[in-house]
């Protein structure tokens, strides 16, 4: 979840587009189809729906055909032509997003607006024009206005409901339970969890992969966060409080998040038996400490991130409560588990289209196991470092797949941006920013053939990205709000993946997926894979 990167791609507004981008925003055919906002739902708030009531207010400055708007006392970034009053939303819906933003970066420029029913959205293209996007303080670039919409989910006192400061406080707990110190005892109990789930598989079958890897990736959530007992006595439960609590997510929720809907009633109901969940747990632990039995029998409990966020404390020495605790939770959840599955599924289809990579990532497997003397099925912490064909591998599916189609704000202040060319723009305050990673991602400054799955672009002796400078790769953000994640959520998806290039040799039977719709960039429809047990060894 994107900052808390909310991969609200759980609302189903499915708008399906099509045509190309043109030649220079370069992407396969899959990428036609998708057009679609950041983890979610808020590019569908800023392209199709708040403009909804914005009209109401704009309308008065509006003339048929045209929009008239008083005049900026500086030059604000050129605005897209578009229809009368629906402004480019004709253009979003026929098309895609992707493909208008492609087209009007190549005819406007790196900064530019796009206007529909009295919103505007002003788009920051490339890593030139977005140093101030991703790096000004939240008094300026605003992260909490644009994700406000999460409060009834993670609850209050948590993320957007609280001052910068709080929040800042509650993202270094998160910093805390995601240090490499931790992730080395996260990486043991991922590698358990996935053993003991394909271990399921039989001799040879097929499967739909997307869904055996968001199951696995709950096991391990389950496992990793949320701590032993709900893993072992409470994960069918937790599973179906996570899906309530999502599915109570839908467009009326953004302008009437407390409506006494019964999705809304099923979220609240589910978010108060979590944090019953959570305290009865909390208790226990506090409990058993107390009677001097310490911590879980395999000595695993106090690595979990619930006993972590138990133990944080505020700088005034305050610890953190109950509900906080639940709070920040179920936002590592929402943060966490539909990123990389997403990833996960896109990674693993396009290795077995490509069948080099393929071969490449599994010699690197049967390398990695033939060096390794003491035990040559182990893999850890230190084996996944060393996995450096699948790591590019995912890095690569992320970039011709991100999990959001772009990263919102918006601007408190007014800002002035140069673009490369030297031309200079006004942003003026309140306006709705965008940093489209559907595009910055196939920019050709920045990547060589842009639409090609090449993970060597990312290896030592090319390194795109790094050439391009610290905002050329923004998958996993930057800056103020870089996920926090990353190393855990590539510890995951290496694990599932590594685990299955050593156990099984797989095939696409499912014509390569299309990108599911205009809010969720996962795969559509199922992943059918087929499997057979192997060796690497023999
Ligand atoms: C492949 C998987 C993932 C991807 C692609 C991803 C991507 C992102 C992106 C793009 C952002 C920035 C959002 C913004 O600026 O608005 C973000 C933020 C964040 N991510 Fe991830 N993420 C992934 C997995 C995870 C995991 C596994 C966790 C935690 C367990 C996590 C925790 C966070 C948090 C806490 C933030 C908010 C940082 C802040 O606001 O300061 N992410 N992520």
């Amino acid at each position: 979840m994107s900052s808390t990167l909310i991969p609200l791609c759980f609302v189903g507004a499915a708008v399906r587009t099509r045509s190309a981008g043109p030649a220079d925003c370069a992407m396969e055919d899959h990428h036609h189809h998708t057009a679609t906002i950041a983890h979610t739902w808020l590019a569908a708030m800023a392209i199709a729906v708040l403009p909804i009531l914005s009209v109401l207010i704009l309308a008065a400055t509006k003339q048929m055909g045209r929009t008239v708007f008083a005049p900026p006392k500086r030059r604000e970034p050129p605005v897209a032509e578009g229809a009368p009053l629906l402004g480019v939303l004709p253009a979003i819906l026929t098309r895609s997003l992707q493909g208008v933003i492609c087209d009007q970066y190549l005819k406007l420029g790196s900064v530019f607006t796009l206007s529909s029913l009295g919103v505007k959205v002003t788009f920051l293209v490339g890593p030139e024009v977005s140093a101030h996007f991703f790096h000004a303080a939240e008094s300026e670039i605003s992260i909490g206005d644009v994700y406000k919409v999460t409060v009834p989910i993670f609850g209050k006192g948590v993320g957007y409901d609280v001052d910068n400061d709080t929040r800042n406080e509650q993202h270094r707990f998160f910093a805390d339970t995601l240090r490499p110190a931790k992730l080395r005892s996260h990486a043991r109990l991922m590698v358990r969890e996935v053993e003991e789930y394909f271990a399921r598989w039989g001799q040879s079958g097929t499967v739909d992969l997307k869904q055996q890897v968001e199951d696995v990736l709950l096991l391990i959530a389950s496992r990793c966060l949320l701590g032993k007992e709900v893993r072992d006595h409470m994960h069918d439960e937790v599973s179906s409080l996570l899906r309530e609590l999502i599915g109570g997510l839908h467009l009326v929720s953004l302008f009437f998040p407390y409506l006494p809907t019964p999705a809304h009633r099923r979220r609240d109901r589910a978010r108060a038996r979590l944090e019953e969940i959570f305290s009865g747990i909390a208790r226990l632990r506090k409990s058993s400490c107390s009677s001097g039995r310490g911590a879980g029998d395999d000595g695993d409990r106090d690595h979990d991130m619930l006993q972590g966020l138990l133990d944080s404390r505020y700088r005034d020495g305050r610890g953190t409560t109950e509900a906080e605790v639940t709070g920040l939770l179920v936002a590592l959840l929402f943060a966490g588990h539909h990123t990389s599955a997403t990833v996960t599924t896109w990674t693993a289809a396009r290795l077995l289209r490509h069948t080099e990579w393929l071969h490449a990532a599994t010699e690197e497997q049967r390398l990695l196991q033939r060096n390794d003397q003491n035990d040559a099925a182990a893999i850890d912490y230190d084996v996944l470092l060393r996995m450096d064909v699948l790591h590019r591998s995912v890095k690569e599916a992320l970039r011709l797949h991100p999990v959001t189609p772009m990263i919102l704000r918006r601007a408190r202040r007014p800002f002035t941006v140069r673009t490369q060319d030297g031309s200079e723009y006004e942003v003026p305050e309140g306006r709705m920013l965008a940093s489209p990673l559907v595009v910055n991602n196939l920019l050709q400054g920045i990547y060589r053939d842009p639409d090609v799955f090449d993970p060597d672009r990312f290896a030592a002796w090319r390194e795109e990205d790094r050439v391009g400078g610290d905002l050329a790769y923004t998958s996993f953000g930057a800056g103020k709000h870089a996920c926090m994640g990353e190393g855990y959520a590539y510890l995951q998806i290496k694990v599932i993946l590594s685990h299955l290039l050593r156990n099984f040799e797989l095939r696409l039977l499912s014509p390569f997926p299309e990108t599911e719709n205009m809010i969720s960039m996962r795969p559509k429809g199922e992943v059918m894979v087929s499997y057979r047990r192997r060796s690497l060894l023999q």
